[in-house]
């Protein structure tokens, strides 16, 4: 017998009602709020293994892993005992560490780029990798690819992934012509921006064939996890690489999301294995390389990496960057992410996902589960979810009728039908147990959502 939790989380409500007095939206992050799904945030006060505990004491099996970093599980003991010991020796130096040489040799080591400049965010990471582009091409526009979300920088804020499409989906029927995405986005900074659709190589050769000389940079998810999981076509990202470089344009592969989550090298590592080898001149790491803290960092050919400052004229620059605490949990990580535990995440990815497919496939209902190595999603619809048109296309109240019958049944999956769900080494057979123990009642209804509503739309 599964538990069921009531629908009301006293403290979790009494903490949001505090938070929503001092926080907007009382949220410290968009995606957090349950604005899609309904109810009340949970407000976790603790997290173990596979599993973190709310405010109101309730167990939940955990597929966020804190949107993607926790590849470990939670508060892994190599990782905590890593962080105590630098924070024992302070926090903070505003000078180089020995900890930051050591995780930028891991990252080296690991992926293709010859050298990484370290930041806080994935934001930054992104942000400062198009600066570098512009500063070394000397030209002003990018291609970005609607559905991708690369943060929240304003250049990026055009038909962005992630919370950006959770609140759109929320508030209309969807139509996100009107760019940019967010107030506050001046139009000179979106109109640097050319938004294109996902996985079509074709769109992107006419607008080099007519914008080519003005291109910096092509900036592509290595494999999409923000509109849901849609992996890139079969030489789709090697393809945007040789487009760009026919016209002296520069490919920055995102990886925040899937680098050392994928495998030890991250998407361009897989890819590579599978016979694609990815050409790309910078590329962005974030989430698991801080190990749960904030670090994130860019790097590419040291030819380009050279533009920037102190070496070059491009400059970047960060009051935390390289944070000793931040290092010690990303290097932790990092040296225990082995080979082994990357076929764990893969065969723990197949069998939830296997098992929740199977589930909803009883119940009848339409559905499209889709993998980019261990990162997947459901989509609710028949068909085959190539871009972010067609991720919209989905039936919203059916992800959240199954999103709130599995955290009655203490399974905590994105509040979000826009976003990938992670696994981590911590899942156990009684994890797994657990969460196929839920997945009956919430596949029924989903089902009954699906035959209330014909159509998608308005999550
Ligand atoms: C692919 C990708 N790029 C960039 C970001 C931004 O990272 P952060 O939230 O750390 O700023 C995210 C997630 O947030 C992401 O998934
Ligand atoms: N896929 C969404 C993210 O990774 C972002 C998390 C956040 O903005 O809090």
């Amino acid at each position: 017998m599964t538990e069921t939790f009531p629908a009301e989380a006293p403290a979790s409500q009494d903490l949001f009602d505090r938070a929503l007095a001092v926080v907007p939206g009382g949220v410290n992050s968009p995606v957090r709020a349950f604005r899609a799904v309904g109810g009340t945030p949970r407000f976790m006060v603790r997290g173990e293994g596979a599993y973190l505990f709310d405010a109101d004491g309730r167990r939940y099996l955990d597929l966020i892993c804190s949107w993607g970093p926790l590849v470990l599980g939670h508060a892994h003991p190599a990782v905590i005992e890593a962080v105590t010991t630098a924070a024992a020796k302070g926090t903070s130096f505003g000078a180089p560490t020995p900890g930051e040489v050591e995780l930028a040799e891991e990252i080296v080591r690991r992926t293709p780029v010859d050298q990484v400049r370290l930041v806080n965010s994935g934001t930054e990471a992104t942000m400062s990798a198009i600066r570098l582009a512009r500063g070394f091409t000397g030209r002003p526009k990018i291609i970005k690819f609607a559905g991708c979300y690369h943060g929240h920088s304003d250049g990026l804020l055009a038909a962005a992934g992630s919370g950006v499409a959770t609140l759109a989906a929320a508030r209309t029927e969807g139509d996100l012509a009107g760019r940019p995405d967010s107030p506050g986005v001046t139009p000179s900074a979106a109109a640097e921006t050319i938004v294109l659709p996902y996985n079509d190589l074709a769109a992107v050769a006419a607008v080099f064939a007519v914008e080519g000389a003005r291109i910096a940079a092509i900036i592509t998810e290595a494999a999409a996890g923000n509109m849901g999981v849609v992996p890139p076509a079969p030489g789709f990202n090697a393809g945007l690489a040789a487009i760009a470089h026919r016209h002296g344009a520069l490919l920055i592969l995102d990886e925040v999301m899937t680098g050392f989550r994928v495998s030890k090298g991250g998407w361009a590592e897989l890819s590579a294995s599978r016979g694609e080898p990815i050409d790309a001149d910078l590329i962005t790491f974030g989430k698991v390389m801080g190990g749960g803290l904030p670090a994130a960092a860019f790097g590419g050919r040291r030819e380009v990496m050279g533009y920037l400052a102190p070496a070059g004229p491009v400059y970047q620059a960060g009051t935390l960057s390289g944070n000793p605490l931040a290092s010690a949990a990303g290097l932790a990580t990092l040296r225990l992410c082995t080979p082994e535990v990357y076929g764990k995440l893969d065969r723990t990815a197949a069998q939830l996902s296997g098992l929740a497919s199977k589930a909803l496939d009883g119940a009848g209902v339409a559905h499209r589960l889709q993998h980019a190595g261990n990162m997947f999603s459901i989509f609710f619809t028949p068909d085959e979810v190539a871009n972010y048109d067609q991720a919209r296309a989905q039936h919203a109240a059916a992800f959240t009728a199954f999103f709130q019958a599995m955290l009655a049944r203490g399974v905590y999956l994105p509040p979000s039908a826009f976003e990938a769900w992670f696994v981590s080494t911590a899942i156990d057979d009684d994890a797994i147990e657990h969460f196929a123990a839920a997945l009956p009642a919430a596949a029924e209804a989903a089902a009954a959502a699906t035959s209330v509503t014909p159509e998608g739309g308005g999550a």
